[in-house]
């Protein structure tokens, strides 16, 4: 039995991870962290007498083998430090880490002795889409991103779509795109900014999480795009890193990195 805590339990991502530890044999739900978290979700969500519910950092326990967390940007660098630090393995989908707040957390899990994931996306469709796309940054290197959300996301730009852009990166050299003396008659409408690659952010009601990165060459173009239609699409990658934290030596960051 894998021992599970859910940061982030009452939000749209946390609502299917306890769907997926219910129907998962081997994992058991232990522990569930929200700030509005309260008793009375216990009968409205179902939860098991066992369940502990904790709506404040300082007051969880230790108990689990893993701290899943689909919490929010503000809030991952703090809960992840909590959980490497009280024994846990971090299963990480919040966005917002910086590359620093990584490094860190990388060092806890090693001086702890700990296994974990860190994944922008836990959705096959968007590892390969992040593959292909810094495999084709070799022969197309100008390239911008478009990512479309639902529009209750928080941050912008998609974990996803900076993840793709850094990856990209490493296949191009930083350039500027379009004219040089290219000027925007209304403010931010070329995009965001990533070593010269252009990410634009789209957000909607009716869509989930979509992202575009369209290569442009001379007289031809590509386009790669990926779509998750439904966030069930997340959960075989969260059962695996599940399956795998433990054992993995250190953060590890990347679904594809445990495929
Ligand atoms: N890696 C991946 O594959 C995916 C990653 N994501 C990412 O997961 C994160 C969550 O997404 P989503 O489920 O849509 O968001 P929601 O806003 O629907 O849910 C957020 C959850 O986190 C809780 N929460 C918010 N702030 C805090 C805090 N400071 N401490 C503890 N709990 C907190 C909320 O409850 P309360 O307000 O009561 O605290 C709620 O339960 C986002 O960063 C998103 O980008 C999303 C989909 C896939
Ligand atoms: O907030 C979301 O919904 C998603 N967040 C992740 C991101 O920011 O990349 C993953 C996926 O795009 C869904």
């Amino acid at each position: 039995m894998i021992k599970i805590l859910v940061a982030g339990y009452s939000g749209s991502m946390g609502q299917q991870v306890l769907k997926l530890i219910d129907e998962t044999p081997d994992f058991e739900l232990v522990a569930v962290f929200a700030l509005g978290a309260t008793e009375n979700d216990r009968q409205r969500l179902g939860l098991g007498e066992q369940v502990k519910i904790y709506n404040e950092l300082s007051q969880i326990e230790q108990g689990a083998d893993v701290w899943i967390d689909f919490t929010a940007p503000s809030a991952v660098f703090e809960n992840v430090k909590f959980a490497l630090k009280h024994g846990m393995c971090p299963v990480v989908g919040t966005t917002g880490l910086t590359d620093e707040e990584l490094v860190e957390l990388k060092q806890l899990a090693l001086a702890q002795q700990l296994g974990g994931l860190v994944a922008p996306n836990f959705g096959m469709s968007a590892v390969l889409l992040m593959k292909f796309a810094k495999e084709a940054a070799k022969y197309f290197p100008d390239v911008e991103i478009i990512e479309m959300h639902h529009d209750n996301k928080k941050d912008a730009p998609s974990g996803t779509a900076l993840m793709t852009a850094k990856l990209i990166a490493q296949n191009r050299l930083p350039h500027h795109q379009g004219v040089a003396d290219e000027t925007e008659t209304l403010a931010h409408v070329r995009g965001g900014d990533y070593e010269g690659i252009k990410l634009h952010s789209v957000r909607l009601p009716g869509y989930v999480a979509h992202e575009q990165v369209l290569f442009g060459g001379a007289g031809e173009a590509l386009t790669i795009r990926q779509d998750s239609f439904d966030r069930a699409s997340f959960m075989s990658g969260v059962k695996l890193a599940v399956k795998k934290a433990q054992a993995l030596d250190g953060l590890v960051v990347g679904l594809e990195n445990i495929l």
